[in-house]
């Protein structure tokens, strides 16, 4: 036993579950305490390692994240909406920091997240490595720079298992562009375009998704005026990018006092 933060992975046999098992054992900073998968699934009960294809770890896949999140420090987590929310309330319970990596939340989970952020430590990102949150500073910087004669286009590419669109990724630059611009995202986004849609909005800030094979994850925010067009673009060739952010994060959030934090704050940029 060392007093190393105890971690718990949640979403276990997920893509980026198994990169934060893996990430949280290499670390030598942290250790794993457990492994949650929801009900049912075939992983619940083995040891992790094992279920992964490797050694046995000694750490059990359990569906039951009180009994988990009671012997954790942090709970690292990229699932789904729904039971992101759940979580929150209770690693805020169990006063365990809780790293949200979860995308495609919606306004509702957002408002239950911030109302567990007044008893715990709160980390969320719609991406957590250091390429893309320096990205959205170079994104509002130039949004700044540049006045609505500019067009502003969001471009992203993910693998063809991923559920939601625009990317958690695609809304922080949004939000870095529109923050820039001075101006409400909400009001001026373009989502979805299909049919006659009519000329574009001078003043939009436009999203488009492409979906396909293996993409990890790749955006461009493209600043398109007459006669010239700045293309940001960051490639992302390696889960290991997130999970490294992740674990930065919950290394971090220990003793920080209650509230929720964003990369931005973890990185110190
Ligand atoms: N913020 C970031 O840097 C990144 C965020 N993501 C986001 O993380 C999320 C997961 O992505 P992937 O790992 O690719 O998806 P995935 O579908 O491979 O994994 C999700 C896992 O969560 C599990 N799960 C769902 N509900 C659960 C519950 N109630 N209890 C326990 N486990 C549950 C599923 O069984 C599955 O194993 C997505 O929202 C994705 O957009 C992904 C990569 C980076
Ligand atoms: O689902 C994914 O895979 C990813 N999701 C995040 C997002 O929605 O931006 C981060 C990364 O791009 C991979």
């Amino acid at each position: 036993m060392t007093d190393l933060p105890g971690i718990v992975v949640t979403g276990a046999s997920g893509r980026m579950g198994r990169m934060l098992i893996a990430a949280v054992a290499a670390s030598g900073k942290a250790r794993l305490v457990g492994a949650l998968e929801r009900e049912g699934h075939a992983w619940v009960g083995q040891d992790a390692g094992v279920a992964m294809g490797g050694a046995p770890i000694g750490v059990l896949v359990t569906d039951d994240p009180l009994e988990a999140f009671a012997k954790a420090q942090a709970v690292i987590d990229f699932t789904a909406p729904d039971a992101t929310v759940g979580f929150a309330a209770l690693a805020a319970q169990a006063r365990a920091v809780h790293v949200i990596g979860t995308t495609g939340l919606e306004p509702a989970h957002l408002a239950k997240i911030a109302a567990a952020a007044r008893h715990a430590v709160i980390v969320r990102a719609g991406n957590m490595s250091l390429g893309v949150n320096l990205l959205t500073q170079l994104t509002q910087r130039v949004a700044a720079a540049l006045d609505a004669d500019w067009d502003i286009e969001i471009v992203e590419a993910h693998h063809n298992r991923k559920v939601d669109a625009p990317s958690g990724t695609a809304l922080m630059l949004g939000e870095a562009a529109a923050a820039g611009r001075g101006v409400d995202l909400a009001a001026v986004s373009d989502r979805g375009r299909d049919g006659i849609t009519g000329a574009r909005e001078r003043g939009h800030i436009g999203f488009a998704a492409i979906r396909g094979g293996d993409v990890v994850g790749e955006h461009d925010v493209i600043f398109a005026a007459a006669g010239e067009r700045i293309v940001l673009r960051h490639i992302a060739t390696d889960r290991a990018i997130f999970a490294r952010g992740a674990l930065r994060a919950a290394l971090w959030g220990q003793d920080r006092i209650p509230g929720e934090y964003d990369m931005l704050d973890v990185l110190g940029i």
